[in-house]
C-alpha cells in the first residue's frame, strides 16, 4: 500500500533562507488568505498568522466583515478587506489562500471559480475543496502551482467515495486525487501522505493532539507563507507539514495532548524552526 512513501527526514528538509540585511518587506512576498465567512473568522485569523510566522512580508486577510473582530484582535499585523466582488485588482503573482472557515454560501462558490482561473500560486483547504468537489477538475484552469490540503472528510468529496474507503487505503487515494486534479497534496490524518511532482513522502511527526478545531488551518497558513517567501511547490509542501507536525509534537510535550489547541502549534513553531536551523548548522 503505502510502501511507495518515504518518511520525510527532518534533517533533509529546506531550510528558510538566510535574510539580506538590506531586505524590505516587498522581498517576502505577499499573501492574501481568503476564508472567515460568518462564524468562522478564528480560522481566517489563525492561519493569516502562520503564514507570517514563516517570514511573509505581507499577509492580507480577505473575510466576511463578521470575520474582522478576529482579526482585529489577534494579528494587528494583517491587512484586511473584505471579500470582494472579484479578484482582479490583487496582483497576478499574489499567492493566494483559500478555505479556512469559507463558508459554501453564494460569494464563496464565485471566488472559488475565480481563483480556479488565475495563475498565481495558491493554497486550498476547507470549504474550497467542498466547492471544488461540487463542480469538478473542470474548475481549475491554466497551470498554476496548486497545493491542495484535504483531511479524509474532503478527499473523500473530492473522489465521491466515503471516508472510510479513502481511509482504507490512504495511498491509492491520494494518488487519484492528483491524477484528477493535478497539482501538489497533503492527505491529512496520523501520518500525513504527501504527493508532489518530485516524491512521495509520509510525515512521521505529529499526534493526536493536532485532532482540535483549527489546526488544518495553521497548516495552511504555513504552507501558503513558504510560497510567498519564494519556495518551490514541493519545498514548501514537504516543510510546511513537518514544520506544523514537529510545532504540535513540541507543543503537547509541553501541555499534554489533551488540552493542545491549535494556536499552541502556532505558538510552537518558531521553536520548530529554530530547531530545524540548529540541526542544518550541525550544533
Ligand atoms: N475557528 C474556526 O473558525 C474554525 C473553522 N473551521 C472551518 O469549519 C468549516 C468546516 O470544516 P470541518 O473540517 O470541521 O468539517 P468537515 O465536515 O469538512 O469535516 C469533518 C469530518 O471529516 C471527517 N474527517 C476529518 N478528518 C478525519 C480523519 N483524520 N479521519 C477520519 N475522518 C476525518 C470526519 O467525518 C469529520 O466529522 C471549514 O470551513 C473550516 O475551515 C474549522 O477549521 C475549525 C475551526
Ligand atoms: N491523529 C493525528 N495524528 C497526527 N496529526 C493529526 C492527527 N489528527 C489531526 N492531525 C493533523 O491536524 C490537522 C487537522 O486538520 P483539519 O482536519 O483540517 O482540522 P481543522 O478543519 O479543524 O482545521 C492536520 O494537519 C492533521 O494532519
Amino acid at each position: 500500500m503505502s510502501e511507495a512513501f518515504v518518511p520525510l527526514e527532518w534533517r533533509g528538509l529546506p531550510v528558510l533562507p538566510e535574510r539580506d540585511p538590506l531586505a524590505h518587506k516587498g522581498d517576502f512576498g505577499h499573501a492574501f488568505v481568503i476564508g472567515g465567512g460568518p462564524g468562522m473568522g478564528g480560522a481566517l485569523a489563525l492561519a493569516c498568522a502562520a503564514a507570517y510566522r514563516v517570514g511573509a512580508g505581507l499577509v492580507t486577510a480577505m473575510g466576511h466583515p463578521s470575520a474582522l473582530p478576529y482579526l482585529a484582535a489577534h494579528l494587528p499585523e494583517a491587512t484586511w478587506r473584505d471579500w470582494p466582488g472579484s479578484l482582479e485588482e490583487l496582483p497576478a503573482a499574489a499567492v493566494l489562500a483559500v478555505g479556512p472557515g469559507l463558508g459554501q454560501g453564494l460569494a464563496a462558490h464565485d471566488l472559488v471559480r475565480e481563483i480556479g482561473t488565475r495563475s498565481g500560486p495558491q493554497v486550498w483547504d476547507a470549504d474550497a475543496l467542498n466547492i471544488l468537489a461540487r463542480f469538478g477538475p473542470d474548475l481549475l484552469r491554466g497551470d498554476a502551482v496548486r497545493l491542495f490540503t484535504p483531511h479524509p472528510g474532503e478527499a473523500a468529496r473530492l473522489l465521491r467515495t466515503s471516508t472510510a474507503a479513502v481511509q482504507s487505503d490512504r495511498a491509492t487515494a491520494i494518488g487519484r486525487l492528483r491524477a484528477r486534479y493535478g497539482g501538489h497534496w497533503v492527505l491529512k490524518g496520523h501520518h500525513s501522505l504527501l504527493l508532489g511532482s518530485g516524491g512521495r513522502w509520509f510525515c512521521p511527526q505529529g499526534n493526536p493532539g493536532m485532532a482540535t478545531g483549527g489546526s488544518g488551518d495553521v497548516l495552511t497558513g504555513l504552507l501558503t507563507g513558504l510560497l510567498a517567501i519564494g519556495l518551490e511547490a514541493d519545498a514548501a509542501l514537504s516543510l510546511g507539514v513537518c514544520l506544523h507536525a514537529h510545532a504540535g509534537d513540541l507543543a503537547a510535550a509541553q501541555i499534554g495532548e489533551a488540552s493542545l489547541l491549535a494556536g499552541d502549534i502556532l505558538a510552537a513553531v518558531p521553536a520548530a524552526l529554530q530547531e530545524l536551523r540548529k540541526n542544518h548548522a550541525g550544533y
